[in-house]
């Protein structure tokens, strides 16, 4: 049995500090990534002197989380954080280093575009769900918010802590519901808009995807801005991208821009690994009466127009909504909705 998050931080809690809490009571636990049944983490302390005392805890931690079950190998890293090392968010954001031609990400195998014509389609909602699905299958899951205007994962995953970067260049990412996930959201302060013209926007989507410390994946989830522009132009074009998932509700007027969308990842030579229809149906909690909202089945026939995979349909639910803005996203949960994005996840498996 793999180790979980919760064990692997029971443990850290028992480890006593020499000025006082313990490794969780004081928040010093960083990067924290679970694969398998290797654990690694890094402690960061807030000054090179603390950090010369905290010999004995560095190798403390790696005993105590050695003897957690399912647990066969820890690395532990020791860093400091000071103030020449600023938190990434200050070197975020950049024009575009020259590259040529498409670049994989290392370490990642497949790199995957969730996109959507219109806005507010739930594309972030089936970008996170999807994530903790394919986690909950056993996949290496990143999850990369590329919704630079509009960030909407650290929310959606329930993290709101800045990620670490030991060494001010590459940033670790922090890890929820067995998903490592990145969003620019997360390197900015709360309420500070992004007014970024194309150039720059092109240089963070880089940086985020190359100077992040990904680890091995066997999936890196990428949650587009809606619409076709240059975040969509730059992924495409300068990586390798395996395939693209649109999402889209029934309703006609978001089934319009769903094609555009579509059309775009064609023209960017960007294979579809399928469609998503999102709040299908509503089941009305009181009186289970079922309701089309937004139409019946239109992406799934449009996907049968087009001649491409239909991966799925998702309920609206408040479930979903709640779940969303909780942190916990459904797909973590038991409910049925869980379930469908579990079938969701292995078409998708089964598309790579
Ligand atoms: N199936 C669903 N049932 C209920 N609420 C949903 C569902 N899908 C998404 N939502 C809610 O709709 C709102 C918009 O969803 P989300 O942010 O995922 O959309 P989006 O397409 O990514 O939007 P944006 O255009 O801002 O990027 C959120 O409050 C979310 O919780």
């Amino acid at each position: 049995m793999d180790p979980t998050r919760d064990a692997i931080l029971a443990a850290l809690d028992t480890v006593v500090l020499p000025d006082g809490g313990t490794l969780v009571a004081r928040d010093l636990v960083r990067a924290l990534v679970i694969d398998g049944h290797s654990v690694r983490f890094v402690i960061e302390t807030q000054s090179a002197e603390v950090a010369k005392s905290y010999g004995t805890v560095r190798a403390q931690a790696e005993r105590v989380v050695a003897a957690v079950p399912g647990v066969q190998s820890v690395a532990v890293a020791l860093t400091t954080h000071t103030a020449p090392k600023p938190a990434p968010s200050l070197k975020i954001g950049r024009h575009p280093t020259p590259q040529e031609g498409r670049q994989p990400v290392p370490g990642v195998t497949n790199l995957i575009a969730i996109g959507s014509g219109k806005g507010g389609v739930g594309k972030s909602t089936v970008a996170a769900n999807l994530a903790v699905a394919l986690a909950r299958r056993g996949l290496r899951v990143g999850l990369l918010d590329a919704d630079i205007y509009g960030p909407s994962q650290p929310k959606m995953m329930g993290v709101d802590k800045r990620p670490a970067s030991p060494d001010g260049k590459r940033i670790l990412p922090p890890e929820a519901h067995g998903v490592r996930m990145i969003s620019i959201g997360l390197m900015l302060k709360a309420d500070e808009a992004v007014i970024w013209r194309g150039p720059m926007l092109m240089g963070a989507l880089q940086q985020l995807l190359t100077q992040v410390e990904w680890g091995r994946l066997d999936v890196l989830l990428v949650d587009m801005p809606p619409g076709t522009g240059d975040i969509q132009l730059t992924l495409c074009t300068k990586f390798d991208v395996r395939g693209a998932i649109v999402v889209s509700t029934p309703q006609d007027v978001a089934l319009l821009d769903a094609r555009k969308a579509l059309r775009a990842f064609e023209t960017l030579k960007t294979p579809i690994l399928g469609l998503i229809e999102n709040m299908s149906t509503f089941i009305c909690p009181q009186c289970g009466h079922e309701e089309h909202i937004f139409g019946d089945g239109g992406v799934r026939r449009e996907a049968d127009k087009q001649g491409l995979p239909f991966l799925g349909e998702l309920p609206l639910s408040l479930e979903v909504r709640l779940a969303g803005d909780g942190g916990v996203p459904v797909a973590a949960t038991d409910s049925p909705v869980a379930q469908a994005y579990g079938r969701i996840a292995d078409q998708v498996i089964a598309s790579l």
